[in-house]
């Protein structure tokens, strides 16, 4: 007679490591207790459980995919596990004790540069989100039908400001707005197919639309065929603490630049 757990617990032999994603105490002591011959990593937004090896999730993806996409990312990142390695990680998908069980297969493809992206800027994790989902999502629909660019300056919006001009009026001048509205999204939707940057503050609030950036762009080295856009978004980031979030028009790729340096690039059809 072969019993359902000898079926299921396929899906955890021969891992080299277990993620716990966001457990209990109880729970973690009880892996701790065990005593396994696999490493125990633990992936939450805080180490609440006091754990050795610990990897911070910047937000609590509601996304079980994005959620162990993002924990995995982060040990990557850490050296925790690296290419070839099998983990089984124990999520919640409802709400309550840990329900699932998923076993991934580490593969250095895996190291997208989004866990920096968001771990490692200066605005809030949710504000990077929630401005990379709107140029991702303005990259898979495009506007009113056609491709269309944008540039999101992100973070440092007073430096960013002090080197930058307005190109028109600002539609945001004495609006206190934020990403993550469904209305402000729409419109920084419309506003796309004009020219220039968008400039949001560490907390969120869009500062202006239509900027033209000024950075210094010496020193700054991006892959050659991006153009004006691309450079002044890289520029910026080197000249200021902000991170740039940029819809190409051309290709319809979604990047993101840091330090004067390509951190990440998506193709918003296969997001
Ligand atoms: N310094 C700048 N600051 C703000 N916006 C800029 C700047 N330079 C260019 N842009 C914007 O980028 C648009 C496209 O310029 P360009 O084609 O040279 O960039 P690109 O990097 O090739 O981007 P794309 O891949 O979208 O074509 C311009 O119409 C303008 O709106
Ligand atoms: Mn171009």
């Amino acid at each position: 007679m072969t019993a359902l757990s000898d079926l299921l617990g396929d899906v955890v032999s021969g891992v080299e490591g277990a993620f716990l994603f966001s457990p209990s105490s109880s729970h973690y002591e009880r892996f701790v207790d065990a005593d396994l011959d696999v490493d125990l990593v633990v992936v939450a937004p805080e180490n609440a459980v006091g754990a050795e090896t610990f990897v911070e999730l910047p937000l609590e993806f509601d996304n079980v995919r994005d959620r162990i996409r993002f924990g995995i990312e982060g040990a990557l990142e850490q050296d925790l596990v690296e290419e070839g390695d099998n983990v089984a990680c124990s999520v919640r998908v409802f709400d309550g004790d840990p329900d699932g069980v998923v076993r991934v297969r580490i593969d250095e493809s895996m190291r997208s540069g989004i866990y920096d992206l968001f771990a490692n800027s200066r605005a809030d994790p949710g504000v990077i989100r929630d401005v990379f989902e709107v140029a991702i999502e303005l990259g898979k629909k495009g506007q009113k039908g056609k491709p269309v660019g944008a540039l999101f300056v992100v973070g440092d919006a007073g430096k960013v400001m002090n080197k930058s001009r307005p190109l028109s009026y600002n539609p945001f001048e004495k609006s206190h707005v934020h990403v993550g509205d469904p209305i402000v999204n729409v419109m920084l939707k419309e506003f796309s197919r004009l020219d220039g940057a968008f400039v949001i503050s560490d907390s969120g609030k869009i500062v202006s639309a239509y900027r033209y950036l000024e950075p210094a762009a010496e020193g700054v080295d991006i892959p050659k065929g991006l153009g004006a856009r691309h450079m002044a978004a890289a520029a910026i980031t080197r000249d200021t603490n902000a991170t740039a979030i940029v819809l190409s028009e051309s290709d319809g790729l979604v990047r993101a630049f840091k330090s004067g340096q390509i951190i990440l690039e998506i193709d918003p059809e296969e997001y």
